[in-house]
């Protein structure tokens, strides 16, 4: 089958020319093209030599450990260098690899117009404890796949198409019995600095440990349920665990059917970049996977979307679509079997190539968000999250909160772990799990943070948030309340005040809301969902409301509840700090939505699935660029 476009001319200008970032301010015009031309490096003077070292460490550095050079190309140049060129060129390569101690393997060899070009992984030999770190979020429809493929990929055995693999992975009883996942699940890949798998189960065992440190880059796969009723766990994978990408599975012969479009509208609400996996292909007709291959190009190129699907079918076309993934416009699409394991080495080689995309600045103040707590016998309290920015040491003090009074609390740092690996320090975009001095389990909950001192973290029980209403049966007013999800944060909020009188499906407006139940930490900027049953809406924080400290409130509270009694209880006390108890129609309302989340309840609210579109479908989010007023169908 044909690629859905031509990837050659999706190249950016930075694997174009192989030079980016080159600049040294000594250098003049002249001998700054002759190491931007495609013969820099043939046979560099020892300055050349050392201004294509400094480049290259540069890339290294802004990547956290890894870059992709090309051989043979260069700015102005017609592609392509003559045998004798071409080797001396990969010569100067391996001696500038091995001299910043780097790994240099070939991806791909091509002929171009005037010769030989090549693409190298230049990628660092990190110590025993570091490694590069990815978060890949795994959604798709319920049976497409999911569990299955992690188990093959983790594991390295093959499915036998009932099930076998995913075994594996199952974390309840419920879910060996019913087949299905129902929390959010962590599974890790390792490759080392040459990009093969280290992963090497011993008694269908993974020794997590020996994975990172054999590891020079990790890929965390977030395992998300893929049945509706699992939705509120599935929306807090994609906010909570920052996900760096989100891997989209269809099962070849199901189609694009249930939630799949309701996962990928998430993602694309959220701005994860998003790759497709059509799994099953050896138990699909070939005119069945033609239509479902149409169908899902035919969404992700639709407005809603905007995207460029790009069938990937060899290697060639792996190492362009993992260096431009990051331009969010391009859609990698794999087709695997888990049962024969057809195409399994071009997803795993794509796997190897993908970099996070958080830039890691160790100077800037540590920033950590909380997705889970333990009590470990022995160890005490452990915290587990993401480190949005900064670094954090062992031994390190820092800031843990808010609590229900939205303060923070001095916390020292007694030890850190890394997928279960102890470590001394942990940088932005890494996962760690800190075991905290002094601190009970039960006054920590999800959704907290720990910031360094400097930070000085301001709790808020309110925030201004643009949306946009996905859907909404009826129509959303002041006073509505549904749960926000915002990075770990998964809370109950009114809507206290709106641009709008009402708000339909389609709307857009400036709100604001108010958590129910506990201040929290939040910032501008960040992306929310804000959902309850069927309704969605997404948007940015655009505006916090500092917290009121809880001293001045309470006297306030006092006085007005004083009043209170004094007049009989005319005057109501309504403190900024009080959460607010639910209106009737809303407590019903979360009612409905809470038993979408049980385990082994029946969902009550009806998916739209009976239509082909979810509350989150492209078609939906499609809306935010037009801001029309009623919902298109995507297909
Ligand atoms: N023939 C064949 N069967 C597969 C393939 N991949 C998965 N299966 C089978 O499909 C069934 C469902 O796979 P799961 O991995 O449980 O699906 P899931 O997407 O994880 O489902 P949830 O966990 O409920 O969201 C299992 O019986 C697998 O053995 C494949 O590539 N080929």
């Amino acid at each position: 089958m044909a690629a859905l476009m031509d990837i050659e001319s999706l190249q950016s200008p930075e694997v174009e020319n192989g030079r980016g970032g080159l600049f040294d301010p000594d250098f003049g015009d002249s001998e700054m093209s002759a190491l931007t031309s495609k013969t820099a490096l043939v046979s560099p003077t020892n300055e050349e030599f050392e201004v294509l070292q400094e480049d290259i460490s540069t890339r290294i550095n802004d990547t956290q450990g890894e870059t992709i050079y090309e051989v043979g190309t260069g700015e102005g140049d017609k592609p392509g260098l003559k045998e004798e060129d071409y080797l001396a060129s990969i010569a100067t390569l391996k001696s500038i690899a091995q001299s910043l101690d780097l790994e240099c393997v070939l991806l791909r060899e091509r002929t171009a117009e005037e010769g030989k070009v090549a693409e190298f992984l230049l990628r660092k030999r990190l110590k025993c404890e570091d490694f590069m770190e990815v978060r890949v979020a795994v959604v798709g429809n319920v049976d497409a796949g999911k569990s299955t493929l992690l188990g093959v990929l983790t594991h390295g055995e093959l499915d036998n198409g009932r099930g076998v693999a995913r075994q594996k992975l199952f974390r309840h009883k419920h879910e060996m019995e019913s087949g299905r996942t129902s929390s959010v699940g962590n599974d890790i890949l390792g490759f080392d600095a040459a990009g093969d798998v280290v992963n090497k189960p011993e008694h269908g065992h993974l020794d997590w440990i020996k994975i990172c440190e054999e590891s020079a880059k990790v890929i965390t796969f977030i395992d998300l349920a893929g049945h509706e009723r699992y939705l509120k766990t599935t929306v807090f994978g994609m906010t909570g665990h920052a996900p760096d990408f989100a891997m989209l599975m269809i099962g070849a012969n199901a189609g694009v059917i249930g939630m799949t479009k309701e996962h990928l509208g998430l993602a694309l609400a959220l701005n994860v970049p998003v790759f497709v996996v059509v799994t099953k292909i050896d138990m699909c007709p070939p005119n069945v996977l033609q239509e479902t291959i149409k169908l899902l190009t035919r969404i992700l190129k639709s407005p809603g979307c905007r995207k460029i699907p790009m069938l990937v079918q060899n290697t060639d076309d792996v190492v362009v679509t993992a260096t431009n993934f990051t331009s969010e416009r391009m859609c990698p699409v794999f087709q695997v079997s888990n049962v024969t394991g057809e195409n399994l080495n071009l997803l795993k080689m794509f796997l190897n190539l993908l970099s996070t995309r958080v830039k890691c600045d160790a100077s800037q103040p540590a920033e950590f968000q909380i997705d889970d707590t333990f009590s470990v016998p022995g160890v005490g309290t452990v915290v587990s999250g993401t480190l949005l920015q900064g670094c954090i040491k062992l031994n390190d003090t820092l800031l843990l909160g808010p609590d229900a009074l939205g303060q923070f609390q001095s916390v020292p740092i007694k030890s850190i772990h890394r997928k279960r690996m102890p470590v001394r320090e942990v940088r932005g975009g890494q996962t760690a799990s800190f075991a905290l001095k002094k601190i009970k389990r039960a006054s920590i909950r999800k959704g907290m943070v720990m910031v360094s001192p400097a930070i000085d973290p301001k709790a808020c029980w309110e925030f201004e948030g643009e949306i946009l209403v996905l859907h909404h049966p009826t129509t959303i007013s002041v006073r509505y309340q549904a749960m926000v999800h915002v990075g770990s944060v998964r809370q109950t909020a009114t809507i206290i005040d709106m641009t709008e009188d009402h708000l339909r499906t389609g709307d857009k407006a400036t709100v604001r809301f108010r958590f129910i139940k506990n201040p929290e930490y939040l910032k501008p900027d960040m992306r929310m969902v804000f959902r309850e049953g069927r309704t969605k809406a997404v948007g940015n924080i655009t505006k916090l409301f500092p917290y009121v400290s809880a001293v001045a409130q309470n006297t306030r509270h006092q006085r007005a509840a004083k009043k209170s009694q004094q007049d009989g209880g005319k005057h109501s006390v309504n403190p900024q700090n009080e959460p607010q108890k639910a209106s009737k129609r809303n407590r019903r309302a979360k009612k409905l939505s809470d038993v979408d989340e049980g385990e082994g309840k029946e969902s009550v609210v009806k998916n739209g699935s009976d239509t082909g579109l979810g509350p989150f479908s492209p078609s939906s989010v499609a809306l935010s660029s037009l801001a029309s007023t009623s919902t298109a169908a995507a297909t």
